[in-house]
């Protein structure tokens, strides 16, 4: 067993080349991540993996092959110990209707160990924290999702985990409830130091709320890196010109000019699309200040109005779209692994399939 505390201080969860085979289904395959303390989004369309490395972890289901450790504990072998410091919201509803949110909170935590007394205090503490005050009285079969969802997450709590695994908290919540318990899961970290692994497969909720971002597809890794990165401040300039009657095609005529300068010029999907799906967007990959000079000079040149050059942000969902422009051909689904189109957080849509 590796040492759990040497291991905790870099990573809480480490993966070497786990595979999960179901027999028509791989739903993991090769997977090779490390992850450290703090907020970390876990980030696939349906039947991407997640669901399933969320069970290998908590040591509920074998994996086919490779190995897995969390909090420095193996999943094959210490499967108890690493359920007794993780708390885990499971995705699907669970909760029994006919009991109140305290009695069902009292009971995980009696069964998580802690004695009578201090599972009522532990289980008071945390009701509070989610936001649960009277109705934890009432029966949970008269809640909202956004209650039960709140209740799901204090269960996941109340033992006072090092880590816990939230799979897609946000499910099934209305804007303003999906704020809410993102804000109530960025202060599990930052309050009680407990880090998280939080499923979505909505590409903007993470970006808002984690520090680190895992990207899988197909049970496979697609990038792990920080939020930083992958929204940082690049050096490329979108930009955007009018047509004149001299110029009809006012786009087209800059895109040639800059690439005779010796420019490399994209459009939005790095090529893939023609100027008009893309909005008339050219990306210009910036050299330093004469790029910035070149495009303002050949604009005028041209007789063009320019109406606009900004540096661009990398979004998190250009990683789909990178990875699709990758593959000349797309990676078969796996039998049975339905392609669901990732949302971004303003209602677009991006299909990786
Ligand atoms: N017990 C099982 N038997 C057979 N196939 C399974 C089983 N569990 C999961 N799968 C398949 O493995 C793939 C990954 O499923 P998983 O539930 O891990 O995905 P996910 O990313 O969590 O998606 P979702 O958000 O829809 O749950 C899917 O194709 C799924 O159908």
């Amino acid at each position: 067993m590796a040492d759990a505390t040497t291991v905790d201080a870099v990573t809480v969860i480490v993966t070497e080349s786990l595979s999960k085979r179901f027999p028509r289904v791989t739903a993991l395959d090769r997977l090779s991540v490390d992850i450290a303390p703090g907020v970390t989004g876990l980030v696939g369309a349906n039947g991407a993996g997640k669901s399933t490395l969320i069970k290998i972890l908590l040591g509920l289901a074998p994996a086919t092959e490779g190995s897995a450790h969390v909090l420095g504990l193996d999943v094959t072998k210490d499967g108890s110990t690493i359920r007794e410091r993780v708390g885990y919201m499971p995705e699907h509803d669970c909760l029994p209707p006919d009991v109140s949110a305290t009695e069902f909170v009292v009971h995980m935590a009696r069964m998580s160990g802690l004695p009578p007394t201090a599972a009522r205090e532990r289980t008071a503490d945390t009701l509070r924290h989610v936001g649960l005050y009277e109705e934890r009285y009432r029966p949970i079969g008269g809640y909202s999702t956004g209650m039960k969802q709140r209740v799901k997450l204090a269960q996941a709590l109340v033992h006072d985990p090092q880590l816990v695994f939230l799979d897609e908290p946000t499910n099934g919540l209305d804007p303003a409830g999906r704020d809410e318990m993102l804000g109530l899961i960025q202060r599990v970290h930052r309050d009680f130091g407990i880090s998280v692994l939080v499923t979505s497969h909505l590409l903007g909720e993470l970006e808002r709320t984690c520090d680190h971002v895992v990207v899988i597809d197909g049970g496979k890794l697609l990038r792990s890196s920080s939020t930083d990165e992958f929204t940082q401040v690049t050096a490329s300039l979108a930009i955007e010109v009018t047509d004149t009657d001299a110029q009809p095609d006012g786009t087209g005529a800059l895109r040639a000019a800059l690439e005779g300068a010796g420019v490399t010029v994209t459009t939005a999907a790095g090529g893939a699309e023609s100027l008009a799906s893309s909005g008339h967007l050219l990306y210009v990959e910036a050299a330093g200040e004469e790029t910035y000079d070149l495009v303002r000079d050949t604009v005028a040149g041209l007789g063009l109005g320019l109406v606009r050059m900004e540096q661009r942000r990398h979004q998190i969902a250009e990683v789909f779209r990178d990875a699709d422009a990758a593959q000349a051909t797309p990676a078969p689904a796996p039998a049975g692994a339905p392609r669901a189109p990732y949302a971004t957080q303003d209602g677009g849509a991006h299909d990786v399939a």
